[in-house]
């Protein structure tokens, strides 16, 4: 068995514009999918998904992956469910140059769903790494995230950047900018996450900010101005320490180009009224700033404090299903064998 992990992501700024050219900085989290995989001698794909619940579904399927799985729920559920796990498979089939390879495949995620938090990229990531090891082919983590980026983008129908993708697996701060994916140095930020407890379709509401932009010259300014804010954003981190803790200084810079950031969010139509609560929760906590994090249409944001205020204005915000800090997670897509083997030998033992 090879087993991969992969963390998700929070967008310090960004998202959406990202998927017309300009610059993005997302940053990944200690929050992480792992993906297991098993070699079959048949060519047909069985999905153990333990932890995904779609609307209160818990999904279990099996089937080859052009066949129709064999349970209990709509096939809509399922097929939504399925894309991306396909996507990495057909990935590592193609890596490897093995069409026909079978696999048995587990998802354990922490990563809540569709939230903004970059679980559909990390189950991306982990799987093509996992499927690809098992079939002995070692990719760079350069090479992951282009198939990865090929997978969501396919999955999106097209509307996809290489921004949740490269952040999975490289880990770690990165700037994406059409192409052009490079890690670069950041202090430790104190992020705080506040969930909604709901979630967003990202194709659906990618699809939404294409047709305002292409309506409105003012909505396409729009999006050209969330680039003139990351643009600021970066300069202000290039000049930060990368190993100090983050100063006051910082922090308010930072913080006040997160909220122009999620205004400007707000005006393309992507946030809700649980996430601009949250936003607003968090800034009468003191957060030094905050923004919706990913497609938004309900899920997660994220503020910026190093104190508990944040956590605790969150935490009796009504509507506020959850909040934790999260850490950067300077580790992207990872081996998990060594924590696979010591499980296996621990289970012998007992
Ligand atoms: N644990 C999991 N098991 C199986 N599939 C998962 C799991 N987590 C995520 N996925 C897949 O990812 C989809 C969610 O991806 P989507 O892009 O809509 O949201 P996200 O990646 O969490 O948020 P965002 O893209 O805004 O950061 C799920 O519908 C499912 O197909
Ligand atoms: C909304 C978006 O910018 C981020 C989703 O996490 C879409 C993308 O970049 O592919
Ligand atoms: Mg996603």
């Amino acid at each position: 068995m090879t087993v991969s992990s992969a963390p998700g992501k929070v967008y310090l700024f960004g998202e959406h514009a990202v998927v017309y050219g300009e610059p993005a900085v997302p940053c990944a989290i200690e929050r992480r999918a792992t993906v297991s995989v098993d070699r079959r001698d048949d060519d047909h794909v069985r999905v153990v998904a333990e932890d995904l619940s779609l609307n209160g579904f818990a999904v279990e399927y099996s089937g080859s992956t052009d066949e129709h799985p064999d349970v209990d729920v709509p096939t809509s559920l399922v097929e939504a469910a399925m894309g991306y796990i396909d996507a990495a498979v057909e990935q590592a089939r193609d890596a490897a140059d093995e069409p026909d390879a079978g696999f048995d495949i587990t998802v354990e995620s922490d990563i809540p769903l569709g939230a903004g938090l970059g679980s559909s990229a990390a189950v991306v990531v982990a799987g093509i790494d996992a499927a690809t090891r098992e079939l002995g082919v070692e990719l760079t983590p350069q090479e992951i995230a282009d198939r990865a980026y090929r997978a969501e983008h396919e999955v999106q129908d097209g509307q996809a950047s290489r921004a949740d993708t490269f952040a999975s697996a490289l880990g770690g701060a990165v700037r994406v900018e059409g192409d052009d994916c490079r890690t670069i140095d950041a202090p430790a930020l104190p992020f705080v996450i506040g969930f909604d407890g709901g979630s967003g379709d990202t194709g659906e509401l990618v699809a939404g900010v294409r047709e305002l932009r292409e309506t409105y010259d003012f909505a396409a300014q729009t999006v050209e101005t969330i680039g003139d804010v990351v643009r600021e954003g970066e300069s202000i981190l290039a000049e930060a320490d990368p190993d100090g803790t983050p100063d006051e200084e910082l922090l308010e810079e930072l913080g006040g180009l997160m909220d122009f950031n999620h205004g400007l969010l707000e005006a393309l139509g992507v946030s809700s009224r649980s996430l601009d609560n949250l936003v607003w929760a968090a800034r009468s906590g003191d957060a030094y700033g905050a923004k919706l994090t990913g497609a938004g249409g309900g899920g997660c944001i994220v503020a910026l404090d190093p104190t508990p205020e944040t956590e605790t204005a969150l935490q009796y915000t009504p509507g506020c299903e959850d909040v934790f800090r999260a850490e950067l997670a300077t580790t992207g897509v990872q081996s998990e064998d060594d924590a696979e083997l010591g499980a296996e030998r621990e289970e012998r033992e007992r």
